[in-house]
């Protein structure tokens, strides 16, 4: 019997964030291991014209739900969808709802942020520190709570090189910047970014470093425990390998490979990849909240769920795979046919950005407007190279992350919490899992049928012959204005000719010879 399915039996548990990637896979995971579980509630807002309460519903009528359905029937009922939006004063819950929550919650865990990079400070902070701060002071006063469980990242420090399991405070307090972020304004906010996040890259990596620190701040008497996941991605095997439903991570990348418009990315291809399968954090994640209730550490443990230190995989091996599995699975109606190159040289870097992404985009675009359609290849392409910028820093280092506290809590476990809540990424076999990776973006994030493998390899050779007739086409006319234009191109013309001449007549003569 698994001691850790066990515990979240008759529980009630709050989750924030619950229809994010992580959330929704946390969410499903509970189910399935303790159907026994009492309820757990979500804070929603209502989204993209979906009521809270239609949200919750196509979350649950989704394929990462189906079995979860067969073990726990009753799931609808088990979950209380509560209107909230994090960016306003208490959440915006109702006082019924807010008194259910504090009387009843055992555990929390924070997972809702804002994960883009770009984001404005004053947005970052709101969701990623003044949200955190408010969910302590709601959770100090939840009397039943037993663990409060913050999702943060292992890019939070990302300005250092070897990262331990603890928390690096910022130089400017975050209730200072909290309070800034009220009264300054937004030109000033944004004068003043740059200098805020130092040598940190954006303001996501910044905003949840401040939200540990508020987390070391505001812990009172509870028992918190912070997890930091490096870059995560597609299931690894639960509830079946390769689910993902965002483009954020690598996904975005691989499905802008895989249809041909990103070909080559400025990074190192030997700097480490440091994936993590969303199944390996959520599976950690349950196991941290069990321990921190039951076993109460004195102090907030922090824990790595990072994959570099004890199996890595390299970015150059990780395209590699990637481009294996196009060729066995492609994707349908690519642009041009795909390649994943990762080099670390600026100038080559650009050099294919000129030639391999923004004059195919232009030469497309010309041909739309021929065609009288609209051109739109120049626009994707645009956006695509800003979101390239924005990870370039990510992928052109190495990080170290120790993993002290994951290990210590993996021998606690016992053998069968190992099994059910598997979280030793040793086990992974990257090749497999970056081809299940790329079949689950093709399934689930394009919702492309398999039955149309044989079209998308038939549209990839009429990709290739086009390449080449292109290519000698440019070839050609490029050679004819050289010699058009030069008496040294002519003579190397000239030269090439009587050469091949001269060798066919050779050749010719000794054959005749030999007869
Ligand atoms: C040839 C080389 C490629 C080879 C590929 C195969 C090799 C193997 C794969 C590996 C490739 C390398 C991947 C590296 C990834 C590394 C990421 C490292 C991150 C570490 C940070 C820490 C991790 C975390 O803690 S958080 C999770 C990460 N967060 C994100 O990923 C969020 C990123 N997104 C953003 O910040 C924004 O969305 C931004 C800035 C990219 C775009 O903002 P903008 O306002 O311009 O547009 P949006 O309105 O957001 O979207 C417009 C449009 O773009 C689509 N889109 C959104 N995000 C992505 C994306 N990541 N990739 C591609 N497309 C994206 C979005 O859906 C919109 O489309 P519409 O059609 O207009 O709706
Ligand atoms: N994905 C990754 O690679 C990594 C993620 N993390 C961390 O993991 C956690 C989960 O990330 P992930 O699931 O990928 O992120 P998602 O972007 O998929 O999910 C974010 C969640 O936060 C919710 N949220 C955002 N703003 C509000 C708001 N104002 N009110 C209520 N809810 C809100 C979203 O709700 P809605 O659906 O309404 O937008 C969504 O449920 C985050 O803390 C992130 O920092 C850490 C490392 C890597």
């Amino acid at each position: 019997m698994s001691m850790i399915a066990a515990f979240y039996s008759g529980k009630s548990i709050l989750i924030t964030g619950a229809t994010g990637f992580m959330g929704k896979v946390l969410m499903e995971k509970l189910f399935r291991t303790s159907p026994d579980l009492k309820v757990i509630y979500i804070l929603v807002r209502p989204k993209a014209g979906q009521t809270t309460q239609q949200r919750v519903f196509q979350i649950l009528n989704s394929k990462l739900f189906e079995k979860v359905k067969e073990i726990c029937p009753d799931v609808h009922e088990k979950i209380r969808a509560i209107y909230a939006d994090l960016n306003q004063n208490d959440f915006a819950i109702s006082k019924e709802d807010m008194q259910e929550l504090l009387s009843c919650t055992n555990i929390v865990f924070h997972c809702a942020a804002t994960v883009r990079f770009d984001d404005h400070l004053r947005h970052a902070v709101q969701l990623n520190v003044t949200a955190t701060q408010q969910l302590l002071i709601m959770a100090s006063q939840m009397p039943k709570l037993e663990a409060f469980i913050h999702i943060s990242t292992a890019f939070s420090n990302c300005n250092l090189t070897h990262i331990d399991e603890v928390i690096y405070p910022c130089p400017v307090e975050p209730k200072k910047i909290i309070d800034s972020m009220e009264w300054l304004d937004d030109a000033i906010i944004d004068e003043i970014t740059p200098k805020l996040i130092g040598d940190r890259p954006n303001t996501y990596t910044y905003t949840k470093a401040l939200g540990e620190m508020v987390v070391q701040q505001e812990s009172r008497n509870l028992n918190i425990a912070i997890i930091r996941p490096s870059i995560v991605g597609a299931t690894w095997q639960e509830p079946f390998p390769g689910w993902v439903d965002n483009l954020n991570g690598p996904s975005g990348l691989i499905i802008a490979a895989g249809k041909g418009f990103l070909r080559s990315i400025r990074g190192a291809p030997m700097a480490v990849a440091d994936l993590i399968p969303v199944d390996t954090v959520v599976n950690l994640t349950l196991a941290v909240g069990w321990y921190t209730a039951v076993h109460r550490p004195k102090s907030t443990l922090i824990y790595h769920c990072t994959s570099g230190n004890l199996n890595p995989c390299n970015w150059g091996k990780m395209g590699f795979q990637v481009l294996a599995t196009f060729e066995k699975v492609p994707f349908e109606r690519a642009f041009r046919r795909p390649n994943a190159d990762f080099t670390a040289n600026t100038i080559t870097s650009q050099y294919w950005n000129a030639v391999s992404h923004r004059a195919p985009a232009i030469i497309y675009d010309f041909y739309l407007r021929l065609t009288g359609r609209k051109p739109r290849m120049t626009k994707i392409m645009n956006r695509l190279l800003k979101t390239v910028s924005m990870i370039e820093y990510f992928v052109n280092r190495s990080w170290e992350w120790s993993t002290y506290n994951t290990e210590m809590l993996m021998s606690e476990l016992s053998p069968e919490d190992q099994r059910v809540f598997n979280f030793d990424v040793r086990q992974l076999n990257w090749l497999e899992y970056i081809e299940n990776y790329v079949l689950g973006i093709k399934k689930y994030l394009l919702k492309e049928d398999m039955a149309g493998i044989p079209e998308a390899k038939q549209h990839l050779k009429r990709l290739r012959n086009i390449h080449y007739l292109f290519n000698t086409a440019l070839f050609l006319i490029a050679w004819r204005l050289l010699i058009a234009r030069s008496q040294m191109a002519r003579n190397v013309w000239f030269f090439i000719v009587s050469f091949c001449y001269k060798f066919l007549s050779y050749f010719r003569a000794s054959s005749t010879l030999k007869v």
